[in-house]
């Protein structure tokens, strides 16, 4: 399963299940809202220390589901439960027709492994730092140059040059987290993910949300489908534990 899965009533995710091959059942993966309530503060994870250099930052691309900025080297960061992680690119999903809402992925691989590949499918490979965006009336500047991309990437397949953007101007100032095992969202559905879910928000402006909404599924020259709801509906936690870096 890999270019036929999408987001629409055909190969959206109700389908994705059936088309994962030897799959007896659904692979957990995170729930879209975070029940705090539910969640145990653990006083042994550590303070997410996330690390990069903007001189890492080279493409974005419409990869047809999102657009992601890929990171050419790494920027070496702590996981704030074990080891190193290296960011390898970071992409957002986005929904809701009246309430809008979006949610960055910064996806990270763990360096015991020798490359993304091999540890996308390692239960501790890759590491996820979640950030929810909230739209109102404040217009995100650092953000702002990522959709001053989007002229460029608006179908799919396509990529423009984004040299020394600094992933970090996209963080919340305060990073106390929640953190769950699960999956990736998107197929293969590897259960290789450790969730870390920033407790902040950033701010986004409608005008910016419209111009998430203007891109496009499709490629040039195919009939134009906006690129909006790029995300699979929540899955139940199935018992795993949240835990909270802060009280
Ligand atoms: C966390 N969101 S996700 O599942 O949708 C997701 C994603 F969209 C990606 F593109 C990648 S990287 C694939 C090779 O570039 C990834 F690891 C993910 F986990
Ligand atoms: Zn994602």
């Amino acid at each position: 399963m890999s270019h036929a899965w999408g987001y629409s009533a055909e190969n959206g995710p109700e389908k994705w299940v059936t088309k994962l091959p030897h799959r007896r059942w659904v692979p957990a993966s995170p729930p879209s809202t975070i029940v705090p309530a539910d969640a145990s503060y653990d006083a042994g994870l550590k303070p997410l220390c996330l690390k990069y250099d903007a001189k890492d930052c080279i493409d974005i691309l419409n990869n047809g589901h999102s657009f992601q900025v890929t990171i050419l080297t790494e920027g070496l960061q702590t996981d704030p439960i074990s080891g190193v992680y290296r960011l390898k690119q970071f992409h957002f999903h986005w929904g809701g027709a009246e309430r809008s809402w979006l949610r960055l992925h910064l996806v990270h691989w763990n360096t015991k492994y020798p490359s993304f590949g091999e540890a996308a499918s390692k239960s501790d490979g890759l590491a996820v730092v979640g950030v929810f965006l909230k739209v109102n009336r404040a217009e995100n500047a650092q953000l702002q140059k990522v959709l001053d991309t989007f002229d460029a990437i608006k179908t799919k397949g396509t990529q423009t040059t984004f040299p020394g953007f600094d992933p970090t101007t996209l963080l919340p100032g305060c990073l106390d987290y929640w953190t769950y095992d699960g999956s990736l969202t998107t197929p293969p559905l590897l259960e290789s993910v450790t969730w870390i879910v920033c407790k902040e928000t950033i701010s986004v402006s409608p005008a910016q949300m419209a111009s998430f909404r203007a891109l496009q599924f499709s490629g040039a020259g195919e009939a134009a489908c906006c690129m909006v709801d790029n995300y699979r509906p929540p899955q139940p936690l199935k018992g795993r534990a949240v835990k909270a870096s802060f009280q």
